[in-house]
């Protein structure tokens, strides 16, 4: 099966997961994209009431146009659950994201969530994280002396570009790429970011997670993190 279908298969399973009048955090990627679509479904055939919680404007059109309800985080008073992809997740459960300059709003949403299911196909799963770029959500202003600062920590620092232009996320900041192979100690290393005049948000998602769908090629395994 190729990775597209275990993506498929993934956002199809955690649909089950999705009940009448839940509000539920919407992820953004090209797993949830599978999540939606499915449960764009679901609403139409179970004529169920369910308020999405959108953590992208792409996530957000797809689901309004397949009759989903969307609110704004800040119009809602509690999020049952939140079902978002993740771009690398370690045995401890702890979670790289921002593969898609969503992080920011997607930790936003996910902590402010009574639970948080991650849905990823197969090669997402690993030892350590890192060998994925750890994403940070940067202030534009003075970024040029932040990247070197984090060039001079040996976290070999890239900028995501568009050709010559800079990415911008959903608050017209910037992304950083940290290139860090192997991160040992996630903690610590989150601890360390956060202290960091200029990063708005880093894509350690550490103690988060509850539940994780993992598609394989035999079908999708629910795997308890917490
Ligand atoms: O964190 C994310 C976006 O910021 C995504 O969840 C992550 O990049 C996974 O994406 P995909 O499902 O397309 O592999």
């Amino acid at each position: 099966m190729n990775q597209d279908a275990l993506k498929k298969m993934v956002g199809q399973e955690a649909v089950k997961y999705i009940h009448d009048g839940m509000v539920v955090g919407l992820g953004t990627g090209s797993t949830v994209k599978y999540l939606v679509e499915a449960l764009g479904k679901k609403v139409k055939k179970d004529k169920i009431h369910i308020v999405g919680v959108p953590t992208s404007h792409r996530t957000a059109e797809r689901a309004r146009r397949l009759g989903i309800k969307i609110k704004n985080i800040n119009d809602v008073d509690h999020i049952d659950l939140t079902i978002d992809g993740a771009d690398q997740i370690d045995r401890n459960f702890q979670g790289i994201k921002g593969g898609g300059i969503a992080h920011l709003i997607e930790k936003i949403v996910a902590i402010n969530s009574k639970k948080n299911i991650w849905i990823v196909d197969e090669s997402k799963m690993t030892k350590y994280l890192g060998s994925f770029p750890l994403p940070l959500e940067v202030i534009p202003y003075g970024s040029t002396q932040l990247f070197r600062r984090l060039a001079k920590m040996d976290f070999h620092p890239t900028f995501r570009m568009n050709g010559d232009q800079h990415v911008l996320t959903h608050s017209n900041n910037y992304i950083i790429d940290l290139h860090l192979g192997k991160i040992k100690h996630p903690h610590k290393l989150s601890r360390k970011l956060d202290d960091m005049t200029g990063i708005v948000e880093h894509g350690l998602f550490l103690d988060i997670v509850n539940m994780v769908i993992v598609g394989y090629d035999n079908g999708p395994k629910t795997i308890k993190a917490r």
